[in-house]
């Protein structure tokens, strides 16, 4: 009960943060990580320091030159060629890029600026980009080099490419992507096309004597051999070229020349018999200490995995079944990653229900070595190891699930294991199958390990998982990169670049998601329940119960489920609140399910809405948000959710993005979220909505939403909200159903091994992930902090 007080007394800030699962959260509150050395942690900052500076330098000389008092730019200065109409960009002099997206060249400009920039948002007609030091590491990481990102960026731009724009790109990208750490024949070596660089590194005394001497070398790279079935992106443009309006051609092939050069350069080179590189080999055991000597001198190592000359680890007869076709946004963002012939580590991101786990089965089966999956839940492994099964002809003793409630025999040579992160970064007394799983993931050498939904993973779990782990290439993949934290840098290097990033619209249009009419519906308070709301002697609890059980609103949803049972639709009506979950679930006769209900119950509930046409409703509280796969539900009504969280936002609206059958070609996906007006509420939706805004989403308003004079509800008589009224005020047993929901949200054999004293310390917001700094605001333009001047008297 101790840490239901906690909760109470959260700050306004802390409300704000978005939810982890405890048990992640529980790693993050450990202070002793014995697997991470500190220096570690000291370069990879120290390095976030300097990158943060040249950041803030850009930003400081367009402040000092363009900012004007209302906190806007003015670039009206922008020196701008003579034909810019033609050119689809504008590149400001605060490294913001802005695109045309109906220009006739968009998918081309799309593909250059996502890969070297930072998709901040993207709407329909115009994009926003932010180049990054990230941004620019990864380009440099898919092979783009300095004088190709200028000379494209260049030919794209409207305007002339401002000066420190040129500047800030060179001194981001001069030293990136310039030396890499190779593991050939279980052997690691700092490889480099550059001599020099590698003399440079050679400088630094910690490196000096990580080498083994004798092992200096010209060698011909493992990169000359076989090309993947992912060939680069420049045959993807010309692809795409040829789809495009045949009167643009030629433009098009002069504007993005440069850009085919570097990427046909960079195929080329793979193909070519030969490529000469130089490298030196370093003695296993100091590869932590160089990574950390390299990241100090500006060098990060890239990693690559030379797979199909690595004799060590027996290959995986693991092959895609001839009916699995990967789709185009799929094949890409993999050609990212093989691009070279060899496995780079990175990130993918791609929407919620774009099929990452396909992209990931992919990738495991094109390497065909020993692969860790990395799940976030028991729910997760199984669903992934299903997909394994599904997409490739991987034999089943070659695939097993290693969680608290299922262990399968783990072959003895190789093959692939999908666990859960808690599973491995977990420190304490482990079952004897799980201490014997554990030794056998611990003393293997991986061929690639999986990371999924790496965005919510913190980052000190991931040192502690990936430094116990040998592996020769990491994939991370997520759906929503939000991380407005230090943590997001630190992503960059601990698993790898970011590789692709889809777009939320294209993908939509191209009918691989729903089209789907995001809604907020505005519900004023009653009068009793406003005048309660507004009373100071009143918890914050309480009010939150309030503007969340407002009779209105019930109204409102209740007319909402009773519209889309008619169309034949399936809803899922989400509540984070346990106490409202139960009110709506049962004054409107509908299954629910929460943390507290049991594992029978809820699959005999999830069934019938599967497959009963008479169940077209199902009531979910934040157990909901990710693992409970319902791709038969077309319509969201959201209730109650989690604060400010953009990322529980676009997880609801993923579970909807599944693509619909539509014959009409409209919205075939509803999503409402119901607000309470002039309560905090509508300020926490405005902050939620943002990440999907930014993603091209668009939030219609509805304040009249049915005739409120002809609707009969549950709780449209004044006696029947007077009854519901006095409910709220003192409702019976909430704090006790709160804390069984966040309970049931953490891993259960972690549960039952977290230390008494980490349990009493966390709070329930920590318990249910509230408290775990994830979630903080942009603070660049996009919060509500610097809302325009026309909106704030609206939230004030
Ligand atoms: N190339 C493909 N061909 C056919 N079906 C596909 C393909 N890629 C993905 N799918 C299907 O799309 C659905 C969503 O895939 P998946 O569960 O991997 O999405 P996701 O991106 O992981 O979503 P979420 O973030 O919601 O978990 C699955 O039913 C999957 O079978």
């Amino acid at each position: 009960m101790s840490s239901v007080k906690t909760t109470k007394k959260r700050t306004l800030a802390e409300d704000y943060a978005g939810d982890v699962g405890e048990d992640l959260q529980a790693y993050m509150d450990g202070d002793n990580d014995p697997v991470v050395s500190k220096d570690s942690v000291a370069a990879s900052n120290s390095l976030s320091q300097r990158i943060q500076k040249r950041l803030t330098q850009l930003d400081q000389a367009t402040m000092d030159s363009e900012k004007g008092d209302a906190g806007y730019f003015d670039f009206s200065s922008l020196n701008m060629k003579k034909d810019h109409a033609s050119r689809p960009v504008w590149v400001c002099p605060n490294g913001r890029i802005f695109l045309e997206a109906f220009s006739p060249i968009y998918k081309q400009a799309y593909d250059f600026l996502v890969a070297i920039a930072e998709p901040v948002s993207r709407p329909e007609f115009i994009h926003e980009y932010k180049l990054t030091p990230y941004s620019l590491y990864a380009a440099v990481s898919v092979s783009i080099e300095t004088d190709s990102i200028i000379k494209v960026l260049d030919r794209l731009s409207k305007n002339q490419l401002p000066e420190c724009i040129i500047k800030f790109i060179r001194e981001c990208t001069t030293s990136y992507g310039k030396a890499k750490l190779v593991l050939h024949h279980n052997e690691f070596y700092v490889e480099s096309l550059f001599p020099e660089v590698l003399r440079k590194l050679l400088e630094n005394e910690q490196i000096r004597l990580a080498r083994v001497k004798e092992d200096t070398e010209t060698s011909t790279s493992a990169a000359a051999l076989n090309m993947t079935e992912f060939t680069s992106n420049g045959e993807f443009l010309q692809k795409e070229v040829s789809a495009e309006d045949q009167a643009n051609l030629q433009y098009q092939k002069l504007l993005m020349e440069d850009y085919d050069q570097t990427t046909d350069n960079a195929a080329k080179a793979t193909t070519a018999s030969t490529v000469q590189t130089v490298s030196f080999r370093i003695r296993k055991t100091h590869v932590e200490q160089v990574k950390r000597a390299c990241l100090d001198m500006d060098y990060p190592l890239m990693e690559e995995y030379d797979f199909r000359n690595d004799k060590t680890i027996p290959d995986i007869e693991m092959d895609l079944k001839p009916t699995t076709r990967i789709r185009e946004y799929q094949e890409k963002s993999l050609s990212k990653m093989f691009g070279n012939g060899r496995a780079r580590s990175g990130i993918i991101v791609l929407p919620c229900g774009a099929g990452k786990t396909l992209t990931g089965v992919t990738a495991a089966s094109t390497i065909k070595k020993s692969c860790l999956c990395l799940c976030t839940s028991a729910v997760s492994v199984e669903q992934w190891t299903a997909q394994f099964k599904m997409w490739t002809n991987i034999p089943s003793k070659k695939i097993a699930r290693f969680t608290s409630v299922s262990k399968d025999e783990i072959d003895k040579d190789s093959g692939v294991i999908v666990t859960t992160y808690t599973m491995v970064a977990f420190g304490g007394a482990r079952s004897s199958a799980s201490a014997e799983a554990m030794k056998i993931i611990q003393g293997r050498e991986w061929g690639c390990i999986l990371l999924d939904e790496v965005h919510v993973v913190p980052a000190k779990m991931f040192r502690k998982v990936i430094g116990s782990i040998a592996c020769h290439c990491k994939l991370g993949l997520t759906a929503t990169l939000v991380r407005e934290d230090d943590l997001i840098g630190d992503l960059n290097f601990l698993i790898g670049p970011k590789l692709y990033e889809a777009n939320w619209m294209d993908l939509t249009q191209s009918g691989f998601l729903a089209n789907v009419s995001c809604v907020e519906v505005w519900c004023p308070m009653t009068g009793p329940f406003y005048s309660e709301y507004l009373k100071d002697n009143n918890t914050a609890r309480q009010r939150a119960l309030l503007y969340v059980a407002n009779p209105n609103k019930f109204s409102a949803a209740e007319y909402l489920i009773r519209y889309h049972e008619e169309r034949g639709d399936k809803i899922i009506l989400f509540s984070d609140d346990v106490f409202a979950l139960q009110l709506y679930a049962k004054k409107l006769q509908k299954g629910y399910i929460f943390g507290g209900t049991s594992e029978n119950e809820r699959m005999r509930l999830l069934q019938a809405f599967r497959s009963s046409p008479q169940v077209n409703v199902v009531c979910l509280s934040k157990v909901g948000d990710t693992s409970i796969d319902l791709p038969e539900a077309n319509v969201i009504i959201q209730v109650s959710s989690h604060f400010g969280s953009r990322r529980q936002e676009a997880q609801r609206l993923g579970r909807i993005l599944r693509p619909k059958a539509n014959a009409s070609g409209g919205f075939n996906a509803f999503f409402y979220t119901l607000i309470s007006t002039d309560t905090s509420e509508m300020f926490y939706s405005n902050k939620r909505q943002q990440y999907l805004v930014d993603q091209g989403y668009t939030f219609k308003v509805v304040t009249e939403l049915y005739d409120k004079s002809t609707f009969e509800g549950v709780y449209t008589s004044k006696a029947a909200q007077d009854q519901l009224l006095y409910e709220v005020l003192n409702p019976e047993g909430i704090d006790a159903l709160n804390e069984t929901e966040s309970n049931k949200l953490v891993d259960v054999e972690d549960l039952s091994r977290l230390s008494s004293k980490k349990m009493k310390s966390s709070s329930l917001g920590a318990l249910s992930g509230a408290g775990g700094s994830k979630y903080m605001e942009y603070s660049t333009g996009h919060g509500a902090k610097q809302r325009h001047n026309l909106f704030r008297d609206r939230y004030r």
